[in-house]
C-alpha cells in the first residue's frame, strides 16, 4: 500500500462520474463531503497487499495513528486513491482494507470519513505547510519487499 498523508485545514469532496463499471454503492449524501482540520490518508492499495490484507490493515492503521498523534489531528479522511501505485490490487480487495482501515480508526475513537470508492470526484484540499504535514508512507505484507 501506498500512502500520502496531508494534514489539511479541510478536505472536501464531490462525486462526479463512475471510474469503475461497478463502483460502490453510495447515497445521495455521500456524493458530497467535508472534514475541518483533518488528517487525509491518500491511499493506493496494492497487489502485493493482496497476500494478507489484515496485516496490512492492522499496519496502515498503526502508521495513520503514529501521524495523527503527531499533528494532533481527530479527523482523519479515508481518501481511495489509485495514482500512487502501477501495481494496484484488484477493486473488491481494495475496497474490503480500506471499509476495515475506516472501521479500525473509528474503533480507535478517531472521526472517520471515507471518499467514495470507484468514482471520479473533485476535490479541494487546504494543505497546512508545516514539516509534517505532507508525509508518504510504504506498507507491505511481512517478507514481501518494498519496491
Ligand atoms: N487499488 C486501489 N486502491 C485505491 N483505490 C482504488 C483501487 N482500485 C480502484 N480504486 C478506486 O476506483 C477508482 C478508479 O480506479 C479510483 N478513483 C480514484 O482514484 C479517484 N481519485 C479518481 O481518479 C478509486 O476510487
Amino acid at each position: 500500500m501506498r500512502m500520502l498523508l496531508i494534514h489539511s485545514d479541510y478536505l472536501e469532496y464531490e462525486v462526479k462520474d463512475k471510474a469503475l463499471s461497478k463502483p460502490e454503492e453510495i447515497s445521495e449524501e455521500q456524493k458530497k463531503g467535508r472534514l475541518d482540520e483533518v488528517l487525509a490518508a491518500f491511499m493506493s492499495v496494492e497487489k502485493v497487499d493482496e497476500a494478507n490484507p489484515e496485516e496490512i490493515v492492522q499496519k496502515a492503521v498503526e502508521e495513520i495513528k503514529n501521524v495523527a498523534s503527531q499533528v494532533n489531528a481527530q479527523n482523519i479522511f479515508v481518501y481511495p486513491f489509485a495514482h500512487l501505485s502501477s501495481e494496484l490490487a484488484k477493486p473488491e480487495v481494495a475496497l474490503e482494507i480500506l471499509k476495515a482501515i475506516e472501521e479500525k480508526l473509528k474503533e480507535e475513537g478517531f472521526n472517520v470519513k471515507r471518499a467514495p470508492f470507484g468514482y471520479y470526484k473533485a476535490f479541494k484540499l487546504s494543505c497546512k505547510g508545516h514539516p509534517l504535514a505532507e508525509l508518504s508512507r510504504t506498507i507491505v505484507p511481512s517478507g514481501e519487499k518494498k519496491e
